[in-house]
């Protein structure tokens, strides 16, 4: 389902990053741990199609990721990639519902799951609410919601509880690997939080311990 391989990348020849295999079926989960530094984020977003590794391949589905380019790239992680970056990517001025269906029109898809889909993450009775008007959490949760919209296969996230307490820390990674299990979708968490470690099972730490 989910396979890099031979993975080589630096932003500089001094900094070179080591790079596991990863080799996940359907519906597998994997915790990406490391320090601060270590390369989490860059190793996430070149599985998620945002940076081209410079060697090695990474196929979703049978498809090579990085053989795909411009449009083609945009719409195959479009349909089948969800994302939470470490800041949320949600735009401020739309409500909760309006992102969700923006999500949906990038990618082509009817939109029929908005509404389950806010409610399981307990922010359907916000779905009118302006973005800037949520709380941390709920704006957390909404970037979820926003990379599930189109049930992705994979599900890509990146320090999701790095801002939130306990609490909100707990439900977060309860409600992805949730949502996960529910689309068969394979998961993978970058994190530096310890928290989460108790959660996933299947780890593996980048850049020596953590
Ligand atoms: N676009 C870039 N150009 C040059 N160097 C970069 C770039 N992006 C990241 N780096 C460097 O690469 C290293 C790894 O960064 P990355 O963001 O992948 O780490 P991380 O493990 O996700 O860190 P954190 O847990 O703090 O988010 C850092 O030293 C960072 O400064």
């Amino acid at each position: 389902m989910l396979e890099a391989k031979n993975i080589e990348f630096h932003y500089s020849p001094q900094q070179k990053f080591n790079i596991p295999d990863i080799l996940l079926s359907q519906g597998e989960q994997l915790l990406i741990l490391g320090k601060s530094g270590s390369g989490k984020t860059t190793i996430l977003n070149m599985l998620g199609g945002l940076l081209k590794p410079l060697k090695g391949e990474i196929k979703i589905d049978g498809t090579s990721l990085y053989s795909l380019k411009g449009a083609s790239l945009d719409k195959f992680r479009g349909k089948n990639i969800g994302i939470i970056f470490q800041k949320p990517h949600i735009l401020d001025p739309l409500t909760v519902l309006e992102n969700l269906k923006l999500a949906n029109y990038f990618s082509g898809a009817k939109g029929d799951k908005n509404e389950t889909l806010l409610k399981e993450l307990g922010i359907f009775e916000k779905r009118d609410a302006k973005v800037y008007t949520l709380s941390e959490g709920e704006a957390q949760r909404l970037s979820i919601a926003r990379a599930l919209a189109n049930s992705p296969k994979v599900i890509l996230a990146d320090e999701p509880t790095a801002s939130l307490d306990d609490v909100n820390a707990a439900t977060v990674v309860k409600l992805l690997k949730e949502q996960a299990e529910k689309f068969n979708a394979v998961l993978i968490i970058v994190t530096h939080d310890q928290r989460v470690k108790d959660h996933i099972s299947n780890q593996i730490t980048i850049g020596g311990e953590s």
